[in-house]
């Protein structure tokens, strides 16, 4: 009887994280999202992304593992597939919603924290919930200042390999396994972008936001950019290389719109959502 592919102890997708016992304590950088799990490991331990998985390159000519890949693909789709239901499901009832952007470096206390959180407060007492990667930093502070405004304070969180949990300020927690999928939904549940200082996770988000528009897959959308100087000389290099060039059309970066506080930010998503 043929039983399919053995099990390969150097095939990351056969690891599974072993729990460790003890008090859970969220913030003790032990806890590895799973999928939708959220698994105690020991210090240091490395879980493979499913990401990382789903887009490892199989050498075709050897032929266990391009079987092995056949199998564990087909079984991905339909977890891609479950992924995609329960984002849709759990957030099916959420109302105006603005997804915010921001590194996830910000320490609290900060005055970019509180900047994030002052966005968060504005944005709830406007009746808007709030969408973040639902990790630390600006994620944590806008959730926070959502969350005091007593807004819906929405948290998708991603499966990564190192340190991970979600901020306490959320009243609706998801994690998510595949990076796309996670950003169907920071989109498709929200009438707006605000971005705030942050590293390549912020500009991903950003430029694709940005694409979405420029393409017109989806209409009506402001994005806003929080903090001048920050993002001033990345505006300039825009319209100074990429429009003088012809890379985009003339009134592509005009989509974006730069401000310095949390209250212009909401201004603009306030006017846009009421016209
Ligand atoms: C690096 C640290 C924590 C990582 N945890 C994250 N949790 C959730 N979402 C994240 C995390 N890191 C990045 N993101 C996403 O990218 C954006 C921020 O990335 P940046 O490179 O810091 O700008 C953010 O909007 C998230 O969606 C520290 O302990």
């Amino acid at each position: 009887m043929n039983d399919g592919p053995a099990p390969d102890a150097t095939d990351p997708d056969s690891q599974v994280p072993t729990w460790r016992s003890g008090t859970p304590d969220p913030t003790d950088g032990c806890v590895r999202n799973v999928g939708a799990a959220q698994v105690r490991v020991e210090e240091g331990t490395e879980v493979v992304p499913s990401d990382r998985l789903l887009l490892e390159w199989i050498d075709p000519r050897d032929p266990r593992r391009s079987e092995q890949r056949m199998i564990r693909d087909s079984w991905r789709v339909q977890r891609i597939q479950s992924e995609f239901v329960s984002g849709f499901d759990a957030l099916e009832n959420v109302a105006e919603a603005v997804t915010v952007f921001g590194s996830a470096r910000v320490r609290p206390g900060t005055p970019e924290y509180e900047i994030a959180r002052e966005l968060g407060r504005l944005l709830g007492h406007e009746g808007f919930a709030v969408i973040t990667g639902g990790g630390p930093g600006a994620m944590e502070a806008t959730n926070r200042g959502a969350y005091e405004a007593g807004a819906e304070s929405i948290g998708l969180n991603i499966e990564l390999p190192f340190e991970q949990h979600s901020n306490p300020w959320l009243t609706l927690s998801m994690n998510f396994r595949y990076f796309f999928v996670r950003k169907t939904m920071f989109v498709k549940y929200a009438q707006a972008f605000v971005c705030l200082p942050g590293g390549f996770g912020t500009l991903d988000e950003l430029f694709e936001a940005l694409t979405l528009v420029q393409t017109k897959k989806v209409l009506r959308f402001p994005i806003v950019l929080i903090g001048a100087e920050f993002w001033g000389p990345l505006v300039d290099w825009l319209r100074g290389t990429l429009e003088a060039e012809g890379k985009v059309s003339p009134g592509d970066v005009d989509l974006l719109q730069v401000v310095d506080t949390p209250a212009e930010a909401v201004e603009i998503i306030v006017r846009a959502a009421r016209s």
